[in-house]
């Protein structure tokens, strides 16, 4: 495939890719995620995006750990666990979003929890913004909605609550906890979109009622079918408005991706998440996209091929978004 073939409406250099891959856990509890890049990067993700995708890669395979910004005393802040180091390596990695959208570059994003999308989005938004004066959207394609506020959350981890905080539901004044989103970082709630919703909590249904915010649950593949699920979702969004594509791992059945944090039965199979991606970056609107929640050393059984299948399903769902198709 040759770089011609890389679509993209909103991209000045389609054919270059900003990598940014973010070894960070902090925003839920059990360690491992944040060796996620790591192992997709061995499992040959990057050589493939540039030997077989033709993709220019910028910002090279250094995983970045941001050690320096986790502090040793983080008490929890309005029911937010380690919200000072989720709230320093959020704003650190909008900038580096930012720095690779600002050049026209389609932006990949390898974490992590999904608390690094307040970092990824927030990057993008505001690069979209400055380059094209546009508001972007986002498809968020989650089991979870991770849309609860300190307040609503039960678990207190920042991993379910990114979408908060992004759309402005979610406010906080000090720098130290995630203060520094202005409204420039911002998404706006009729821009967002989610597919493969199954575990939402009370709270966040009640947020998803109130705002009307369009969401596709398994029920609605179900009833559907995916191509019409996503041809809704993309309706929904418009023709003509830039992407930033969030992908959970955990939107997968625990068939295809057992190894994550917080994995729920009935999902979609990995078939149906490439087709997403697939569609995804037909549209020639993608600019961005963030593949979060894998945990490898969350693996089944008494082997590690749960890992090893998790991995490589992440892969797929990454060459999919970039524009690898089927013939
Ligand atoms: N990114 C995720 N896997 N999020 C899971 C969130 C689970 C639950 N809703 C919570 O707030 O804790
Ligand atoms: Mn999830
Ligand atoms: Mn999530």
């Amino acid at each position: 495939m040759n770089t011609s073939m890389i679509k993209s409406k909103f991209l000045s250099n389609p054919g270059e890719l900003g990598v940014v891959a973010v070894g960070f856990s902090g925003g839920q509890c059990k360690p491992g995620v944040d060796a996620a890049p790591s192992a997709l990067i061995e499992s040959g993700l990057l050589v493939q995006l540039r030997d077989e995708l033709n993709y220019k890669l910028h910002g090279d395979d250094t995983v970045h750990l941001y050690k320096d910004l986790v502090p040793k005393d983080d008490p929890p802040f309005r029911n937010m666990k380690n919200p000072k180091a989720v709230s320093s390596v959020t704003e650190r990695l909008s900038e580096q979003v930012y720095s690779h959208a600002k050049e026209g570059r389609m932006v990949l994003t390898l974490g992590g929890d999904h608390s690094i999308a307040i970092g990824t989005i927030s990057g993008t938004a505001k690069a979209i913004r400055e380059r094209l004066g546009r508001e972007m959207a986002v498809i968020w394609v989650d089991a979870h909605a991770d849309i609860n506020t300190p307040e609503s959350s039960g678990s207190g981890n920042v991993h379910g609550m990114p979408v908060s905080f992004l759309t402005g539901l979610a406010k906080e004044e000090k720098p130290e906890y995630f203060g520094w989103l202005k409204s420039e970082h911002l998404l706006n709630l009729n821009k967002l979109v989610y597919i493969g919703l199954r575990d939402v909590d009370p709270g966040e249904k009640k947020i998803l009622r109130e705002h009307g915010i369009k969401s596709f649950s398994m029920f609605d593949i179900d009833r559907h079918g995916i191509g019409r699920v996503v041809e809704m979702a993309l309706a929904h969004i418009g023709s003509d408005t830039p992407i930033h594509l969030s992908f959970d791992v955990d939107a997968l059945d625990p068939m295809w991706a057992p190894s994550t944090g917080t994995p729920v039965r009935g999902g979609l199979t990995l078939r149906e998440g490439d087709y997403i991606c697939e569609s995804v970056h037909e549209t020639g609107n993608l600019v961005a996209i963030d593949l979060v929640e894998v945990n490898p050393s969350l693996a089944v059984a008494e082997n590690d091929m749960g890992a090893h299948e998790t991995v490589r399903a992440g892969c797929s769902l990454v060459r999919c978004a970039l524009g690898e198709s089927l013939l």
